[in-house]
């Protein structure tokens, strides 16, 4: 398991570009029938990603789950948000069969034993990314297509930052414990995700960017608002927001992402914006 520990934004203004990169950037999460799994201290937030191709593939699938999170099940003290962003594929969570096509979205619920993934068509095979946070309590699973989804559009062409925020597991949609999660669409020719940029000091954030032609990329910013760094993203990579840090990106092109938030509360609004002209 590639586990990431707390960095603090006193000795981040310190790391040079493979530091920045070696603590919060996740690289290569679909590995054909494998699961790969970051584990974050960072509100002890996971990133999973699963892409199934000739098996059907078990969320435990060479993980330890007694060393890595002293639990008989992965998802006995958690709960878990998945978005499939590649072909068609299905989960089973508990003997219960859901079938994600593009951009659909599934939470399941703490207490679930056994979750499964697999592809409709090996050769376009689902990409299963997903965040999951400690729960404390039980909600119900829940399958959301993009129409369940609250939409929020923000932004302007003449900023360059036309978007909508679809937030699917968010509370006007669905009760979770602590996790939110939601997938961010800019128009074409719009580039800027996020900014003015907010930090929200009682919750991190995890983003992953996709629909990125493999030749262009995302400038994603990071750090504290008065001595931010970039951080070079491709296609279908993540980057992990420590509370005290921005998350703002600027494409190359335009693209989605999908958010992922754990902490103190859910509320989704409760950001600290800076002014663009305050950031360094
Ligand atoms: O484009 C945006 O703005 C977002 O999607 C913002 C994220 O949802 C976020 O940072 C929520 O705290
Ligand atoms: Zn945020």
């Amino acid at each position: 398991m590639d586990i990431r520990y707390s960095v603090n934004q006193k000795d981040f203004q310190r790391y040079n570009t493979e530091e920045v990169r070696d603590e919060f950037l996740i690289e290569n999460l679909y590995v054909a029938d494998a699961v790969v799994a970051v584990y974050s201290h960072i509100d002890r937030m996971v990133t999973f990603g699963c892409m199934p191709v000739s098996e059907t593939v078990s969320l435990d699938k060479g993980i330890e789950c007694m060393k890595t999170f002293g639990t008989n099940y992965i998802l006995e003290r958690r709960e878990i948000g998945i978005f499939n962003i590649g072909g068609a594929g299905s989960i089973e969570a508990d003997g219960e069969t859901f079938n994600l096509d593009y951009q659909d979205c599934l939470y399941i619920t703490r207490g679930t034993k056994t979750v499964t993934f697999k592809s409709a068509d090996p050769a376009k095979p689902a990409k299963f990314y997903m965040v999951s946070a400690p729960a404390h309590k039980s909600c119900k699973t829940t399958f959301l297509k993009m129409a369940d989804a609250k939409k929020v559009p923000m932004g302007d062409n003449k900023t360059a930052n036309k978007r909508v925020i679809n937030q699917f597991i968010h509370p006007d949609v669905l009760e979770t414990c602590q996790l939110s999660m939601g997938l961010t669409q800019l128009e074409p020719g719009n580039v800027w995700n996020t900014m003015p940029a907010h930090t929200h000091e009682r919750r991190m954030e995890i983003y992953t960017y996709f629909n990125l032609p493999e030749d262009q990329s995302v400038f994603h910013m990071m750090g504290e608002g008065k001595q931010t760094r970039h951080i070079l993203v491709q296609n279908e990579q993540a980057v992990i927001s420590p509370s005290w840090s921005i998350h703002a990106g600027c494409g190359t092109t335009n693209y989605t992402f999908i958010w992922a938030m754990g902490g103190e509360n859910l509320t989704f609004n409760d950001m600290d914006q800076i002014p663009i002209n305050e950031l360094r």
